[in-house]
């Protein structure tokens, strides 16, 4: 692929035309908001002039409930050899263009499994897909040339293909992120009028539990709407869970020991059910989850910190898998969590406090 048009600048968007920018593709940005498209440019996603004639790839980053339209007119317009989009949502969206009589072999339907609860040009990075499944959902009719340049794209932006059918890809997703967004805006809204008194004591299950709540109710009623039912479902069954968890957490109250040990069981069912299920949530790059020891430093909230750590980790030797980091509240210091293989635990931890570095257990 030498050419691409992107179609909406914003969060996605951008961050594909980053990644092809910087394979060396060139990317012509477009969106319905011209300042969207120059702040992409700006941050060196491509130019946000028109292409000359017909490029290779288009792809359209706009919100679910626009790619039908963007997405014909730009075939309509003939402005690409191959046309996607990236939408979360797969099934809607092709019926939709079905519906238009087009010839839909130049076209498929993606969706990248990475993201961000920010929108716009200014939240995108050219290395957002890196190691994430991104799913391609080409049909019979699906021109091999097509499948071949959304696959360069994936390649390019350095994500995992997965093929699907697009109906499996939406009942799929409504359990992996679009329940399970739902339930994050669900428990948060629980903060909305809550005493600052408890608020202030947020400490970090909350924050990974509400961080997607943040994103943008527009976009989310957007693709709640193109999968309203297999949503629906889930919650059905979830709701059923709640009913019996809250039952169990009533009979620990009870005065009777034997009611109480079955609320005790109903709880643990609970528990371990949700043990289960968190194993199997895959680990980096679609790898099987695996388990890492934790090396936790205490640091000032000051510039630079995190880079010394990361390279005085790379002078022990020790390849840091994940990290996390907690902000105290009210003090200006954060708890930073290297996530490591269980053997270089004991070798950075010593390194480390021999460089200075406050290690907490
Ligand atoms: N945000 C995520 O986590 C995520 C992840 C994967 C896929 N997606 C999908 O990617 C698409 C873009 O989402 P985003 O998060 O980048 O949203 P965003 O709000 O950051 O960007 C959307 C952009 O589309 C533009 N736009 C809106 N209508 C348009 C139109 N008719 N023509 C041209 N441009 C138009 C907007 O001006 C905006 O710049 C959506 O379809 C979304 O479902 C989002
Ligand atoms: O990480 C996030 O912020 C996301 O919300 C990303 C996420 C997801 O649920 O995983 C959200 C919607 C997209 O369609 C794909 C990815």
């Amino acid at each position: 692929m030498r050419t691409a048009l992107v179609i909406g600048t914003g969060l996605i968007g951008t961050s594909a035309a980053l990644a092809l920018s910087q394979r060396g593709v060139a990317v012509h940005l477009a969106d319905h908001d011209p300042e969207q498209a120059r702040t992409a440019a700006a941050l060196g996603a491509g130019t946000d002039d028109a292409p000359d004639g017909p490029v290779d790839l288009a792809i359209v980053a706009a919100p679910p409930a626009h790619v039908a339209a963007v997405l014909a007119d730009a075939v309509r317009r003939g402005a690409a050899r191959g046309y996607l989009d990236v939408a979360s949502v797969k099934g809607g969206p092709r019926r939709e263009l079905e519906a238009l009589g087009l010839d839909l072999s130049p076209y498929i339907g993606t969706h990248p499994m990475a993201g961000r609860e920010k929108s716009g040009p200014l939240a995108a990075t050219g290395d957002l897909f890196e190691g994430r499944p991104w799913v391609l959902t080409p049909t019979r009719d699906t021109d091999t040339e097509v499948l071949n340049l959304a696959l360069e794209l994936v390649s390019h932006c350095r994500a995992v293909p997965v093929v699907m059918d697009a109906d499996a890809h939406d009942r799929a997703v409504a359990l992996v992120s679009h329940m399970p967004h739902l339930l994050s805006s669900l428990v948060a809204a629980r903060l909305e009028n809550a005493e600052e008194a408890a608020v202030r004591l947020c400490g970090q299950g909350i924050r990974d539990v509400t961080r997607i709540a943040a994103s943008d109710p527009g976009m989310w009623i957007d693709i709640l709407s193109a999968n309203p039912g297999p949503v629906a479902d889930l919650l059905t069954d979830v709701a059923a869970d709640l009913e019996e968890t809250v039952r169990s957490l009533r009979s620990l109250q009870s005065q009777h020991e034997d009611e109480r040990r079955e609320g005790t069981s109903g709880i643990e069912d609970v528990l371990r059910r949700g043990n289960a299920g968190q194993v199997r949530v895959p680990g980096k790059h679609g790898a099987a989850p695996r388990r890492y020891e934790v090396v936790a430093v205490l640091i000032d909230d000051q510039p630079g910190q995190l880079a010394r750590i990361f390279a005085d980790a790379g002078r022990a030797g020790v390849n840091i898998e994940d990290v996390r980091i907690e902000h105290a509240t009210g003090q200006q210091a954060g708890l930073v969590q290297l996530m490591v293989e269980p053997k270089a635990a004991p070798v950075l931890s010593a390194s480390l406090r021999e460089r200075g570095w406050a290690i907490r257990q």
